[in-house]
């Protein structure tokens, strides 16, 4: 089954406002033309305003970091979905490592987010990834079925639709190191298997599952070769213009 290809940007916290301006219009520059895949930027709260300002009516999908369950309330430091929608987003990443591991979140918060999201109408990138320890002591299937069932806890097979799986080895975050693609291939497949067994097999093909771990223009090409590599988590490499933009017209 053929699947929409989705490249993602996640700027972690990196950009002024002038700087995410300035980055969002190059990269809306070298998306012309390009129109049988999806784009999304996931740049600071602070300038998400101005990024789909920016990005205009492109097509690309303006995504939050992270975001809270609730509507609105006392949780400070929190942004909540409606927020993210009136500042002209429409998703939101859940789950990404340096929240796993720099702000202790576990599988029930994540999982609590994404719906909450969901619940929202927002799209949402669940990210999962095996730390180097978890790889080496061969527990990599086994973290990533906790990560994959515990965050998609309670979420039906009708709202997987709104769902993107992004698995990230953490080990290759930041480091220069990529997974091979046939270590890369391999956990994606296991997910798509594991979202067969939890969902139907339809809902597996459907959902896109993107890879992301020092993704460069250098790499892009093979990594999207895998027949289960449906996109890719993009870091370092998204906050150039033209790197990303090489990235997202990979061949
Ligand atoms: O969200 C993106 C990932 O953490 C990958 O980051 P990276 O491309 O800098 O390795």
């Amino acid at each position: 089954m053929k699947r929409r290809p989705l490249i993602a940007g996640n700027w972690k916290m990196h950009t002024t406002t002038a700087e995410a301006r300035d980055l969002a219009t190059a990269i809306a520059g070298t998306c012309v033309g390009v129109d049988d895949r999806d784009v999304l930027l996931s740049p600071p709260y602070t300038v998400l305003r101005d990024v789909a300002e920016c990005v205009g009516r492109t097509g690309i999908i303006v995504a939050a970091q992270n975001v809270c369950w609730e509507e609105k309330g006392a949780y400070t430091g929190e942004i909540s979905p409606v927020m993210v929608r009136a500042a002209g987003g429409s998703a939101a990443i859940v789950g990404h490592s340096e929240r796993r591991q720099i702000f202790l979140e576990n599988d029930e918060m994540v999982n609590r987010r994404l719906t909450g999201a969901l619940a929202f109408g927002l799209t949402v990138i669940l990210c999962i990834g095996e730390t180097l320890a978890e790889r080496e002591s061969g527990d990599t299937f086994a973290v990533l079925e906790r990560q994959i069932r515990k965050g998609l806890a309670g979420v039906g097979g009708e709202a997987m639709a709104g769902v993107v799986i992004a698995y990230e080895p953490v080990w290759a975050i930041g480091t220069g190191k990529t997974a091979s693609k046939e270590q890369a291939q391999e956990a994606h497949a296991f997910i798509r298997g594991l979202l067969a067994a939890i969902y139907e097999k339809d809902i597996a093909e459907q959902t896109r599952i993107l890879y992301g771990g020092s993704v460069k223009p250098a790499n892009i090409d093979e990594i999207m070769a895998q027949p289960d590599i449906d996109g890719a988590l993009v870091g370092g490499a998204a906050l150039d213009a033209q790197s990303f933009g090489r990235i997202i017209t990979f061949r």
